[in-house]
C-alpha cells in the first residue's frame, strides 16, 4: 500500500493529505474504525474535536492500532465554551486521545459560547438561541493556542469556520500565522474567493464534509457520477480526488471498513486520473446553480461567509 502524500504546513510539519474524519463516529464503532484505518488502511492523520464526546474511543483506536504515536497526524479542536480557557480543553483532549501533544489545534468556530450557561457545550437563552459572548476578543483565543506551541502542548495551530473577516481579527497581532483553516468544502461549495485569500496568507485549507456529510449525498451529482463511469472509479474518488487535486487536506468520515480503505486510496489514483477540463468543470458545478451547504448550525451571529442561508 502506497503511503498517502502529505503536504507541508506554514509551520513547517508534514500533514497527509487525506485525513480519517470522526465527528458523529459512534464510541461503539470509532475504536476498531480507528484501529483499522491505521492498521489497515494506512490513515496516518485522525481529525478529531473536544466537542465529538468520542475522543477517548479514538484514543482507544489509535492504541490498539500499534502504530508509534510518532508516525501520526492527530488534530483536535477548542470548542465555543471554552475560548477563555483554551489550555483546559486541550489538556482534556490529549488525556482522552491518550498522547502528550496534538499536531494540530484548532479554534472550532469563531464564535464564544458562555462558559457559565445551562449547558456545558450548547448553553442557550430563554429565547432558545444560542447563548453568545459578544464581547470576546478572538484574538485573546489565538494568544492561548500561541502559548501551548511554546509549551509543546501541540505543534502547530489554526482555524475552522472562520471567513476572511474573521481571520482579519487575529492576523494583525498574530506571532504564527494559522497552519489551516478547516472549512466545508466540496463541489457544491467550493468557496474559490476564500481558497485565493487563504493561499495569499500561506494558511492551507482543510475539506470537511467532502461528501456532503451524513449519507454523502454528493456522490449522486450527475458529473461526478459520469465521471466516476468514465474513469471506472467510485463517485466518492472522483470528489474526494477533486479536493486533493486542489491541494486540499480532506477529511472523510466513515466508519465502515470498506469505505475507510476505499477513501484512502481511491482518491489518489483519481486525482490522477482528473484531467484540467474535468477539474474545470467540477469547479464550476457551484456557480452554475448547485451550490449548497450541509453544514450551517444556528448560530446568531454572522459568520462573514457568502452563501450561509
Ligand atoms: N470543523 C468543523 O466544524 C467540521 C469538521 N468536520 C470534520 O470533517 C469530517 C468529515 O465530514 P462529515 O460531515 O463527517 O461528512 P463526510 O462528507 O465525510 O461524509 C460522511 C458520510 O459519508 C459516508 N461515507 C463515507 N465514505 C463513504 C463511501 N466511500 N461511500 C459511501 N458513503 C461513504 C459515511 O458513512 P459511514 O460512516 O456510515 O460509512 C457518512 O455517512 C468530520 O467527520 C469531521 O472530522 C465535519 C463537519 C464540521
Ligand atoms: O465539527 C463538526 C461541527 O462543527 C459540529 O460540531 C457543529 O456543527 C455542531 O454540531 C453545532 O451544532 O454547532
Amino acid at each position: 500500500m502506497a503511503p498517502i502524500p502529505t503536504v507541508t504546513l506554514n509551520s513547517g510539519y508534514e500533514i497527509p493529505i487525506l485525513g480519517l474524519g470522526t465527528w458523529q463516529s459512534k464510541a461503539g464503532e470509532v475504536v476498531s474504525a480507528v484501529e483499522f484505518a491505521i492498521k489497515e488502511a494506512g490513515i496516518r492523520h485522525i481529525d478529531c474535536a473536544f466537542a465529538y464526546g468520542n475522543e477517548k474511543e479514538v484514543g482507544e483506536g489509535i492504541k490498539a492500532s500499534g502504530i508509534p504515536r510518532s508516525e501520526l497526524f492527530i488534530t483536535s479542536k477548542v470548542w465555543s465554551t471554552w475560548h477563555s480557557r483554551v489550555e483546559e480543553c486541550v489538556d482534556q483532549s490529549l488525556a482522552n486521545l491518550g498522547t502528550d501533544y496534538l499536531d494540530l489545534c484548532l479554534i472550532h468556530w469563531p464564535v464564544v459560547l458562555n462558559p457559565n450557561g445551562n449547558h456545558p457545550f450548547f448553553p442557550t437563552l430563554p429565547d432558545g438561541k444560542r447563548d453568545v459572548i459578544h464581547s470576546w476578543d478572538l484574538k485573546d483565543t489565538w494568544k492561548q493556542l500561541e502559548d501551548l506551541v511554546k509549551k509543546g502542548k501541540v505543534r502547530s495551530i489554526g482555524v475552522s469556520n472562520f471567513s476572511e473577516m474573521n481571520l482579519e481579527k487575529i492576523l494583525p497581532t498574530a506571532e504564527i500565522i494559522p497552519a489551516v483553516n478547516q472549512l466545508e468544502l466540496h463541489i457544491y461549495n467550493p468557496q474559490h474567493k476564500l481558497l485565493a485569500y487563504l493561499r495569499s496568507k500561506t494558511i492551507r485549507p482543510q475539506a470537511y464534509s467532502p461528501l456532503g456529510s451524513s449519507g454523502s449525498p454528493l456522490v449522486a451529482d450527475e458529473l461526478v457520477v459520469k465521471l466516476a463511469e468514465q474513469y471506472g472509479v467510485q463517485p466518492t474518488d472522483i470528489l474526494l480526488g477533486y479536493l486533493v487535486a486542489n491541494d486540499i487536506i480532506t477529511l472523510p468520515k466513515s466508519v465502515t471498513p470498506a469505505r475507510i480503505k476505499a477513501n484512502a486510496t481511491g482518491p489518489i489514483d483519481a486525482w490522477a486520473k482528473l484531467t484540467k477540463e474535468d477539474i474545470e468543470k467540477l469547479d464550476g458545478l457551484a456557480a452554475a446553480g448547485k451550490q449548497k451547504r450541509f453544514i450551517m448550525p444556528p448560530w446568531p451571529v454572522d459568520l462573514g461567509f457568502d452563501n450561509w442561508g
